[in-house]
């Protein structure tokens, strides 16, 4: 899509580092600590009414991309342009009037709903903070949000712990919608629900995206979760982006076996089908001085080359962006090694 259309936020080699701790002994014996590279020279694109799903296993990086492009948080280097404007290291002033473009949707949306607030009076505070229109004109909004997300009516003047996980995160999708926002960024937003009350929201969020034209930025840990509503899926492991591409070829033809893996974690819809998820275990820490694929020590493909050069994130036949030595040799053949892992347990 972003082929088509100018991208309307762009990331441009986006990187975290954390400071680590240093132990007692490493203090007395003055070694120095490498920081942790949260995020590593990540650099993608997100046009006017599409959904990116960035998707990898906890530690991967996610939150802390979502945090930086939301400006809660400071790259140490890269730069995020937002309408063809450099928005990486703008002051405060600069940073609150983008909130109205640039929205975010929470996980728990309980923890993120001031519990001393009525409905109908967190879903306007976006519009008094940014002093949209009359309060009668505001009112009005609450109530077409409301009507918008499904909430209703007779919800408008309770408090968040009367309402259920579901009616909650419909006020958080309403809150972030209240501005007109031209990205959303949602971080986990059914994480935290039931499957059943996940589908509907997923439905919400889909529909709401037909109506706005709002890009969004879809964070989540579930591949099985992002493939009802995205366009594009970035996959994250260690840090880094290692495959990118058309959601229908991400899932059709992955070009990482950290794809792979991942997708074979998702419960098949019928219970009769096996179900073989490629057990990769945990991510193995590496110096980040280290010249090859970081996902090697997990990898059931790797071979010399993989410890020696790293990977570049390069075109695929299928459409895809891959980071991985062996596809980018042999696209299609590798399916084969694929079949003979042993399921379960390499
Ligand atoms: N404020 C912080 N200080 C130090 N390390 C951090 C901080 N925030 C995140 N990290 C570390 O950065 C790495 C990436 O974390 P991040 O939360 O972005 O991953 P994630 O993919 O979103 O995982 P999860 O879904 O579990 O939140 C992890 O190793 C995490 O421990």
């Amino acid at each position: 899509m972003s082929d088509q259309h100018p991208e309307l936020l762009r990331v441009e080699a986006l990187r975290k580092e954390f400071p680590r701790h240093a132990s007692l002994a490493a203090k007395l014996t003055g070694a120095t600590h490498e920081p942790l590279v949260a995020v590593r020279d990540v650099s993608l694109g997100v046009a006017p009414g599409e959904t990116l799903a960035i998707v990898g296993e906890s530690g991967s990086g996610k939150s802390t991309l979502g945090r930086m492009i939301l400006g809660l948080m400071p790259p140490t280097s890269g730069t995020i342009t937002f309408d063809g404007r450099d928005i990486t290291a703008l002051p405060p002033a600069g940073r609150r009037a983008l909130t109205r473009d640039l929205q975010v949707i929470f996980q728990d949306p309980y923890s993120s709903l001031n519990p001393r607030q009525r409905i109908e009076d967190i879903i306007r505070e976006p519009l008094d903070i940014h002093r949209i229109g009359t309060l009668d004109q505001r009112r009005e909004r609450v109530r077409e949000l409301m009507d918008q997300t499904a909430l209703p009516d007779r919800y408008r003047r309770c408090y968040p712990h009367e309402l259920s996980g579901g009616l909650r995160q419909r006020v958080g999708i309403a809150t972030a919608l209240a501005v007109h926002p031209k990205v959303i960024v949602a971080d986990e937003p059914v994480s935290a629900l039931d499957v059943s009350v996940q589908a509907q929201i997923l439905d919400l969020l889909a529909e709401v995206q037909r109506q706005t034209s709002v890009a969004m930025v879809f964070i989540s840990h579930d591949l099985g979760v992002v493939q009802q509503i995205s366009d594009r899926v970035a996959v994250m492991c260690q840090g880094e982006i290692i495959e990118l591409g058309p959601i229908e070829d991400v899932y059709t033809h992955p070009q990482h076996p950290y794809t792979r893996a991942l997708l074979s974690a998702i419960p098949p819809a019928d219970p009769t089908q096996p179900y073989q998820p490629i057990a990769i275990g945990d991510p193995v820490p590496l110096s980040d001085a280290d010249p090859g694929c970081r996902f090697r020590g997990r990898c059931w493909l790797a071979e010399e080359v993989c410890a020696q050069q790293p990977p570049a994130l390069s075109p695929r036949p299928s459409g895809d962006l891959a980071r991985c030595h062996i596809t980018e040799r042999a696209p299609d053949t590798w399916f084969e090694a694929d079949q003979a892992i042993t399921i379960g347990g390499r």
